[in-house]
């Protein structure tokens, strides 16, 4: 049996990452709540390694929001997500961590590069500026793993989600992501009998929509791959990256639109210009994951309807609402 320590198991991936690991027999989990365990200190981090010897793990901690919250606290974004890095990079390697997936995001590729995005495309040009430190920290993380299998034959794999979704989402009105941020304004209009809804920007950039449960199946699908198989994903001779998406994209109006339908709003769409797009599109390509055997399954309205139901859970208990 094979220990995995899922790192930031409280988190929408995280939670879906338990969710599809928590049935297989070959799996023993360890997580431990940021309460419990700060990953951006090195000392407790290492401690913690070696005391417990995971042979693998899900690297799902880090500093994650929305283009607002990445726009307005470019420091927390960059310094937080380099610390926990470090600090989990330096106790896997010193503790013997056999396979490691470490997530990493879309917005490491360049603002304009050609669509789907390939792999290969990564530090090809200039990064989208309302999400560049993020961006550098996840960059320096996909670096790490390609490091550490080039230096000392690990095989850790940097993974490269689309935007994702999901139950245990964070629904916070101006730092979340545009999906859940949403879910709840169009739902909060719908209550109050709001004539309007106001959606950031100019509705016309495009993105790709992935849910959580669908990312949390590809993690556990690489954990159980042959070791040849995933040798060749970490072989030190090229960056080891591989991007996750469903394959096609919509744009943010048509997303509103459809959130809009779930929840059952009548009243109107607005756009706010002032508000940043950020990158003009991000469609992942993802022909190397889809050679491996392996494909996203959930539709947007299933998705959808699902995350409005958690959504609706969570706001009778105010839970992760705040403010
Ligand atoms: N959400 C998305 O759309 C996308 C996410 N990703 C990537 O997936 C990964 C997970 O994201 P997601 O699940 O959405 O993020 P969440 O914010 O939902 O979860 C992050 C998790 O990390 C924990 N955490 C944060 N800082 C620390 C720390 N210093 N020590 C210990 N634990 C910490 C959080 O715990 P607590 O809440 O208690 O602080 C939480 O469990 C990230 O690497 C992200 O970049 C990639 C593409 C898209
Ligand atoms: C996952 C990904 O997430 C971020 O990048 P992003 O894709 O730009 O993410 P977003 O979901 O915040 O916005 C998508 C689009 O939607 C528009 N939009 C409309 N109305 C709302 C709204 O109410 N909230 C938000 N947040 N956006 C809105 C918004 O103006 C933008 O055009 C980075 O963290 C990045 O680093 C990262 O990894």
């Amino acid at each position: 049996m094979k220990k995995v320590f899922v790192a930031g198991h409280s988190g929408l991936v995280g939670s879906a990452t338990v969710a599809a690991l928590a049935g297989l027999k070959e799996y023993d989990l360890i997580t431990r709540a940021h309460s419990d365990l700060d990953l951006s200190d090195r000392t407790a981090t290492r401690d913690f390694f070696m005391t417990y010897r995971p042979d693998h793990v899900v690297m799902c901690a880090a500093k994650v929001g929305g283009i607002l919250a990445n726009s307005n606290f470019p420091v927390e974004f960059l310094h937080n997500n380099l610390a926990i890095q470090l600090s989990v990079f330096d106790a896997a390697h010193a503790s013997g961590v056999d396979r490691m997936i470490f997530l990493g995001s879309s917005c490491i590729y360049p603002r304009d590069c050609a669509q789907p995005i390939s792999e290969d495309y990564l530090l090809t040009g200039p990064l989208e500026e309302t999400n560049r430190p993020y961006a550098l920290a996840k960059i320096a993380g996909v670096e790490a793993c390609w490091s550490f299998n080039r230096q000392h034959q690990r095989r850790y794999l940097a993974l490269m989600p689309t935007n994702l979704y999901g139950p245990g989402d964070n629904y916070h009105p101006d730092h979340s992501h545009v999906l859940p941020a949403l879910i709840r304004r169009f739902h909060e209009a719908k209550v109050k009998g709001a004539p309007s809804v106001t959606v950031w920007g100019s509705g016309r950039p495009r993105r790709e929509f992935m849910f959580s449960s669908d990312v949390g199946d590809a993690i556990a699908f690489l954990l159980g791959l042959p070791d040849g198989d995933f040798d060749a994903l970490t072989s030190p001779d090229k960056a080891p990256l591989l991007n996750v998406g469903v394959g096609h994209d919509i744009t943010i109006r048509e997303l509103a639109e459809r959130v809009k339908e779930t929840v059952g709003y009548a009243g109107e769409l607005v756009l706010d210009p002032s508000k940043p797009d950020g990158t003009p599109r991000k469609l992942m390509d993802v022909t190397r994951f889809h050679k491996l055997g392996w494909r996203a399954k959930t539709p947007l309205d299933i998705g959808l309807r699902a995350s409005y139901q958690d959504f609706l859970s969570k706001y009778a208990t105010a839970s992760r609402l705040a403010p």
